[in-house]
């Protein structure tokens, strides 16, 4: 294959991407998939961040609407985010390479603390890294921490794997006639209400100027083919 064209990225995985035909939980065939995926990214050289959704477990603003408080509900979809770092942790460790899950709420007889320096070593020195449990605070997403970590650790690109093949110009899942964009800037993605990302995640990355990626999880080595500079699905820059 090419040279690599990143060499430090921040993968956003789709919590929901895990449930595969299951209603909640963890899908160990997806899980098994993605960390082999993840492990040969590794092996090629990428330094891999990784942050986990946790929609499979818990959505906080679903619970929400059906009475529970939420900023408790938000912290049992951070929780969540926890859970799935952790079964990829294992996943990952089992194919024999070196992985930390660094949480932003403090769980440290469970996993690390989030310490930015640390995060970067533990790079640095080829070991995967698993953010979890968002960004620590209620009423944010897993794709803003996404963002944040993504701006802290100075990656090359934040790649978003989703359910969808990158961004279209209405949601692909309710309206037939979206078209496909392969290249937009974050002001169009904000002006035209793309939701395929939230606004907060997008503005951190246009203002830091972190190109995002949006492709589709379910598509068997697309990453390592997007790290090696294949266009795969959509491209979001600054403009
Ligand atoms: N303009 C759009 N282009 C692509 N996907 C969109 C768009 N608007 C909404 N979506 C929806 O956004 C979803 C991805 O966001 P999200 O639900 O946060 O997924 P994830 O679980 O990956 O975080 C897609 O599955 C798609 O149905
Ligand atoms: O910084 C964060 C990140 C996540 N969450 C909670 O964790 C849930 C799971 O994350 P998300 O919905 O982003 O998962 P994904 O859609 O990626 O599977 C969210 O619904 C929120 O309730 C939060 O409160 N703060």
């Amino acid at each position: 294959m090419s040279e690599l064209k990143y060499r430090r990225i921040l993968l956003k995985l789709s919590g929901e991407a895990l449930l595969g035909d299951g209603r909640c939980g963890i899908d160990a065939a997806i899980l098994q998939r993605l960390a082999a995926e993840i492990c040969d990214l590794c092996r090629a050289g990428v330094q891999t961040a990784v942050v986990i959704g946790g929609g499979n477990i818990i959505r906080g603003a679903e619970k929400a609407a059906e009475g529970l408080d939420r900023v408790t509900s938000d912290h049992m979809g951070m929780l969540g985010t926890v859970i799935n770092a952790l079964a990829m942790q294992d996943a990952i460790e089992n194919l024999g390479l070196p992985v930390r899950v660094m949480s932003a709420l403090k769980i440290n007889q469970v996993c690390e603390d989030y310490i930015r320096r640390r995060a970067v070593r533990h790079l640095e020195k080829g070991r995967v890294v698993i953010f979890a449990a968002g960004t620590g605070n209620p009423f944010f997403t897993t794709d803003s921490a996404a963002s944040l970590r993504a701006v802290e650790i100075n990656a090359d690109i934040l790649i978003k794997a989703t359910k969808v093949d990158g961004v279209y110009s209405a949601d692909p899942k309710k309206d037939a006639n979206a078209t496909f964009y392969s290249r937009l800037t974050f002001d169009q993605a904000l002006d035209q209400r793309l939701n395929v990302m939230d606004a907060t995640a997008l503005v951190l990355c246009r203002d830091h100027r972190i190109p995002l990626r949006v492709m589709n999880v379910f598509e068997d080595g697309a990453v390592m083919r997007l790290v090696h500079g294949e266009e795969i699905g959509s491209l979001i820059e600054a403009g």
